[in-house]
């Protein structure tokens, strides 16, 4: 790798930041984002920034986390060049007035031009997690950019090399009236925090979502909320290849050290399948790490002593039995690829969201138990895996939800950048990525023109009132329905012609639709 020098760490000063957030929002003001050539050129740019920038980023995320430069390019810094080709090569679609026709405009109201004008929300801010560093900041800027936005960036300080690169990245190359990056912690959030928004996207824990969605609500400033959760998976008897659930729930949660807040919390497994899916697991472990996981390139370590700590005290406190993995080192904060067998929802390893490479196994009696678990853990995960028959997977993607699922593997439906990605409840508020992220920065605003000409047609509205015009028109325009009272579907003379004339019956009595 080509030697690169990172400058340490360095908040951005407390008094700077309502400038920052000010030459924002003027550079908002002169409406040049809106226009098509000046979003493509800054979306241009990233790409090649994020090119040029490579061997930063990949020394930063090897610095901050450990991070091998596979993982890099695969899931952070290729991974936001796809995103910025996504986002041009579709932008005109996406940006482009939709005229709204039948049968989202009724008859009568036809010749008002209705249409949506894609607007930009405005000046927006976007404050990341350190997992992604890379990945989950810049993807919502992806966004942003499209939508015709300025925005403020504000990256975790746990990743303090990210952090760094990013800053003089994105201020050197993209158009610096318009696109800023403040560091720092607490502090320097709550500045920002101070400032006015059109809308705020936050990624990270549901205990600061829950700070910046109160402090967001006093001035009422729309935010998107992406957040963690306990996640299950669900192997049942009818798991079609239990080696292959295996191998892919030990790539979820070795992927980032399991810092992935869509991976696995707990493996909700019948009984009789536990001791092979174990044996399964250690072989994928052999597999992925033949010299042992702490030897191993591949695997990142913990981002700092605090999260080591949470870990290592999740697996010290656990009443259950470590079945894999269980070595911990404070020194390299490293923390082995573990599973622990517990038999109750309240141990620790249940109870916590794991955000590293430990997960718990949880033996059930049947299908029906491991919905109750799953539902009393957390009823609105970030995701849900599942490996049943085709039957149950349909079974169990209807009686739990979770933000996103994954059938027959791990998480894979939260690994492509160009479909729709986030919670639901309290695991997240709103969706990105693809044409969501567009959307996400975007106001859908309704344009109706009336024509002149018109307004003869359509004096029925000015007073004085007349009541038979209405009626009339009434008459002319309703819709009657085909339902009775019960809610049933009332036989026409439609249903009486088809049955008769063996087109086919519709809208019998009884018909629950
Ligand atoms: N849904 C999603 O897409 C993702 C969710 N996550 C969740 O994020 C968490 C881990 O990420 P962390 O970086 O530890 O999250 P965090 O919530 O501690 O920090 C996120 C951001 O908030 C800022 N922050 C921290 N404390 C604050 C406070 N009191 N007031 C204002 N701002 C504050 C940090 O500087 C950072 O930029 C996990 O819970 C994980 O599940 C992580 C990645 C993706
Ligand atoms: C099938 C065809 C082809 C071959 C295709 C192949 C070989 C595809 C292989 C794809 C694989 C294994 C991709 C793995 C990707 C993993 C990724 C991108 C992981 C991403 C992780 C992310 C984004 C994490 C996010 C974390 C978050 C949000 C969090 O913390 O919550 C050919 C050969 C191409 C021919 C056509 C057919």
């Amino acid at each position: 790798m080509a030697e690169v020098t990172i400058p340490p760490f360095e908040a951005t000063a407390l008094d700077a930041i309502p400038q920052i957030a000010s030459t924002a929002r003027g550079s908002f003001r002169t409406h040049k984002t809106k226009k098509l050539a000046w979003r493509k050129v800054q979306l241009r740019k990233l790409y090649w920034a994020l090119h040029d920038y490579e061997p930063q980023l990949l020394a930063a995320l090897k610095e901050d986390l450990r991070k091998s430069a596979f993982e890099a390019l695969l899931s952070e810094i290729d991974w936001l060049k796809k995103d910025c080709m996504f986002m041009l090569d579709h932008l005109d679609k996406f940006a482009k007035d939709e005229k709204l026709r039948a049968p989202h405009v009724p008859a009568m109201y036809s010749i008002m031009n209705f249409r949506i004008r894609k607007e930009p929300v405005g000046t927006v801010l976007i404050i990341g997690p350190y997992n992604y560093p890379v990945q989950l900041l810049l993807a919502p800027l992806v966004g942003a950019i499209g939508a015709g936005c300025t925005a403020v960036l504000k990256p975790s300080e746990l990743t303090p090399r990210c952090a760094m690169v990013i800053k003089d990245m994105i201020e050197s190359r993209l158009d610096s009236s318009a696109f800023a990056v403040v560091n720092g912690a607490i502090p320097e959030t709550n500045a920002l925090m101070n400032e006015k928004w059109d809308k705020i996207f936050f990624t990270g824990s549901a205990a600061v979502g829950t700070i910046i969605a109160r402090k967001a609500a006093e001035t009422l400033t729309p935010v998107v909320l992406e957040l963690g959760g306990k996640n299950p998976a669900f192997i049942t008897k009818s798991c079609p290849n239990l080696a292959l659930a295996a191998r892919r729930l030990m790539w979820g949660k070795t992927m980032n050290a399991g810092q992935i807040c869509m991976s696995q919390n707990y493996v909700l497994i019948e009984k009789e399948l536990v001791e092979t899916f174990i044996v399964y697991l250690k072989q994928a472990y052999k597999d992925m790490f033949p010299q042992g996981a702490k030897q191993s390139p591949d695997l990142a370590r913990i981002v700092n002593q605090r999260h080591f700590q949470r870990l290592k005290k999740m697996l010290d406190n656990t009443r259950g039995r470590i079945v894999m993995g269980g070595e911990v080192d404070e020194a390299e904060l490293y923390i082995e690829p573990t599973a622990v067998l517990v038999n109750s929802v309240d141990d620790p390893m249940m109870a916590e969201e794991s955000f590293g490479p430990i997960f718990s196994i949880y033996p059930v009696n049947s299908l029906d138990e491991a919905l109750n678990v799953a539902n009393l853990v957390h009823r609105t995960p970030l995701s849900l895996m599942a490996f049943g028959s085709k039957k149950e997977n349909e079974r169990i993607l209807n009686e739990m939800t979770s933000g996103g699922a994954t059938l027959n593997d791990a998480y894979f439906h939260g690994a492509v950048n160009t479909v729709p990605f986030g919670g639901v409840g309290d695991s997240g508020w709103g969706s990105y990525r693809g044409k969501a992220s567009f959307d996400c920065f975007t106001h859908f605003r309704t344009v109706a023109e009336t024509p002149g000409w018109a307004d003869s047609l359509l004096a029925v509205r000015y007073m004085p009132f007349d009541m038979g015009k209405l009626k009339l028109l009434s008459r002319l325009t309703e819709k009657k329905p085909n339902f009775d009272r019960d809610g049933k579907v009332v036989k026409g003379l439609g249903y009486w012609v088809g049955l008769v004339f063996g087109l086919g019956g519709r809208g019998v009595k009884g018909d629950e639709n």
